[in-house]
Formats: structure tokens, sequence, C-alpha cells
């Protein structure tokens, strides 16, 4: 059918790609395609073998185009889990990844591979965005907690999930096996890595009594690798400065911080010419640095990985491959023009393998 033909043209394409990448002869190369044109005629899908999944993860990683961590691509471990079937399972593997990831703060970038699409449907989801996020709760005009995730928030309610009500509240898993109800499972505390944030100079910033987590682990993309799509294939690094102190902490629509910080620093926030939202900003980003260093847990100040970037770009070249990247996610929130990314331009193409987003 069409859809065979449109499969094999895209495994043939990843094997080719994958097997020069890791020095394999051409005939087995060959070999393995007929083998895949084989498979798909018969039962309309192929499986990867362990070296092509991992490498694909790899490769994945290496496309992603709005991602400034490249440099560090072929260091993705790898967790093969295609074989879990239920909801309790996949529960066991994510703490599994959790720890494995977290590794007492020095943390390891990590990707847990679940079953691919079968026919069309998804063997298992996982319902949050991240597998370690603060609910959101909406009281009146203000909410309490991250607003990112008031929908998340009530959708777990509405599972029978009561959280603290306090504003560093670790939402539950909410796993959904093909064609079941979706089910929670809380997180244990104690597999959960924190930061409270402190400023090395300004004593009233541990009084904001502010928090964020060690390690994010994005758990609603879509892998695709060589026309195989796996739905749930939570993967994480570690933070870039700028994400937690420039955006989570600091945007209106989020925790809306730099009045406070503002406040602690006895800026005079009257007027915007006093530019007290750019020096509100500067120590807070200064602040979740020290507080990362402090506590031991991995974390990127912006101009260091812009270097690492610049690095990546070198290396792609002398790969023989062309970089691509999205200009406008690849630039830091704070200081853009300070980093080389922002003073040239990058191709957008999306190449293949990689991660996408999914409609539900
Ligand atoms: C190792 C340290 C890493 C750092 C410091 C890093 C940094 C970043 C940053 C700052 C962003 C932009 C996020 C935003 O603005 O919301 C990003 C995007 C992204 N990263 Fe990385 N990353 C790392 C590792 C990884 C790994 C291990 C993977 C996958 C295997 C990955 C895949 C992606 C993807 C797919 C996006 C785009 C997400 C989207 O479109 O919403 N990154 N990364
Ligand atoms: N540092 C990171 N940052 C992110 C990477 C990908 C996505 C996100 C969150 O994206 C949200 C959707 C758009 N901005 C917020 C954050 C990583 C997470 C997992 C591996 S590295």
């Amino acid at each position: 059918s069409i859809n065979h033909e449109r499969l094999l043209t895209e495994a043939a394409r990843f094997i080719r790609d994958c097997y020069r990448e890791l020095g394999l002869p051409q005939e087995q190369q060959e070999e393995r395609i007929r083998e895949i044109e084989e498979e798909i005629r018969r039962s309309g899908t192929y499986a990867h073998t362990r070296a092509e999944l991992v490498h694909g993860a790899k490769m994945a990683w290496r496309n992603s185009n709005r991602c400034i961590g490249r440099l560090l691509w072929e260091t993705l471990e790898v967790f093969d889990e295609r074989e879990t079937k239920t909801a309790e399972e996949a529960y066991d593997k994510l703490t599994r990844h959790i720890r494995h990831a977290t590794n007492g703060g020095n943390i390891r970038s990590t990707i847990t591979v679940f079953p691919p699409r079968k026919d069309g449907t998804d063997p298992l989801r996982i319902r949050n965005h991240q597998l370690i996020r603060y609910a959101g709760y909406r009281e009146g005009e203000s909410v309490i907690g991250d607003p990112a995730s008031v929908g998340f928030t009530q959708t777990c309610e509405r599972l029978g999930w009561r959280g603290e009500g306090t504003p560093f509240d670790v939402l539950p898993l909410v796993i959904e096996e093909r064609g079941q109800e979706p089910k929670l499972f809380p997180l244990p505390e104690e597999l959960i890595m924190e930061v409270q944030i402190t400023h090395p100079d300004l004593p009233g910033m541990a009084g904001l009594g502010v928090r964020w987590y060690a390690v994010p682990i994005i758990s609603d993309m879509r892998l695709e690798i060589g026309g195989i799509d796996y739905p749930t294939a939570p993967f994480n690094g570690w933070y870039m400065g700028t994400e937690i102190g420039a955006r989570n902490l600091a945007d209106t629509g989020r925790y809306d911080l730099l009045p406070s910080v503002a406040r602690v620093m006895g800026l005079d926030t009257r007027s915007a010419r006093s530019l007290w939202i750019d020096r509100a900003l500067v120590e807070l980003n200064v602040a979740v640095l020290h507080s990362y260093r402090q506590a031991g847990v991995t974390l990127v100040d912006h101009h260091t990985a812009a270097r690492q970037f610049r690095a990546f770009e070198k290396k792609e070249q002398d790969a023989g491959r062309a970089v691509t990247g999205n200009w406008t996610w690849l630039i830091p929130p704070l200081s853009p023009a300070a980093t080389h990314i922002f003073h040239r331009p990058y191709d957008n193409e999306v190449l293949k393998p990689n991660f996408f987003y999914q409609k539900d």
C-alpha cells in the first residue's frame, strides 16, 4: 500500500544514515533494508534493533533545531523499554528514569523509550508535560503555584488527586494505557531533588521561599525514527539557568517574581526608565546559578551554553553535516545579543529522526 511505500522510504533513509554513521558495511545496510521491506510487507510495520533505537534517539537530539545543548548528543543514555505493557510497569520505569537522571545532582542526559504507535493507536501515553512539575490552583483572580499547570492540575483533581495547595506541589504522573481510563501515580518526595533559591549578596532573596526542581524531563513529545512513532519517550538533560530565572520564575504569566525581587533589592519600581525589571532579572538569574551550584545540581549559564553550541556548529561542520537550528529559540531570553548566536542566521530545515509535538 502507499503507506507501506512511505514507511519503507523513511526506513531506508534512516538505515542508510544510521549505518553509515556507525561505520557499518554497505552490504549489511542493504541486507537490513531488504529485511525491513519483508517485515513491512508481512506486518505493515517493522521493529528497530537496539543499536538502531539508541543511535536514532541520539540523532533526534542532534536534529532538534530549538536546542542549544546539542554538543553532547552522543552522550545520551537510552533505556529501551519497548516491552512495557501496563501503566504500573511504566510507572516503575519512570521512577527509575528520575533516579538515574538525577544521580544526586550530577545529572545524566537520559531517554526512556516505551512501545511505538501500532495500527494508529498508542499503547501507552504520559499526560504530563514534564515528569516533574508544580501544580497551579486558580483562586478567583489569582493563581497559587504555576499558572502553566492550572489546566493539568484540574485534570488531576478530576481524577481524584488532592494537592496540599502550596505554590510548589509536585504533580502526580498521569499514565494512560490504550483505551483505558488514565491512572494517577503520585511521586514519592524522596525521588524529587529540589533547589532552594538564595542569592550570594541579597539575604532577602531566601525570604521569598522560592525553589525549583533539579531535572527537567519532557514527557509529551513524539520521537520519530525511520517512520516509526514513539509517542512516549520521556527525555531529560539539565537546565540552562535562564529557563528558570528569566522565564519560569520571571514571566508575568508564570511565577511573576520580578516585583518581589525588586523589593528585596530596594529598587524604584515606579518608572520603567530605572530599568528595575532588568536589574531584578539579572539578580534572579545570579541567584539561580548560585543556588544550583551550591546544591551540587548540574546547570549551565547561557554564555557557556552558547559557547558549547558554537563548538557543536564546528563539530557538525567537521563531520560534513550542515548545522540546522531555529534562531528564535536558540537565542537566550537574557542578553541574547551578548552571544554569537544572535549575530548569525540558522537554517531551520527539519531533519529526521527528531522530536515533535503531538496533537493530544
Ligand atoms: C544536556 C543539557 C541540555 C540543555 C542545557 C538543553 C537546553 C535546551 C533549551 C534551553 C531549550 C529551549 C527550551 C525552552 O525555551 O523552553 C531546549 C529545547 C529542546 N531540547 Fe535541549 N537541552 C539539553 C538536552 C537535551 C536532550 C537530552 C534532548 C533530547 C534527547 C533535548 C531536546 C530538546 C528539544 C526537542 C527541544 C525543543 C522543545 C520544544 O520544541 O518545545 N535537549 N534545550
Ligand atoms: N533544559 C531543557 N529545557 C527544555 C527542553 C525542551 C522543552 C522545554 C520546555 O518547553 C516548553 C514548551 C515551550 N517552552 C516551554 C524545556 C531540557 C528538558 C529536557 C531535556 S533538556
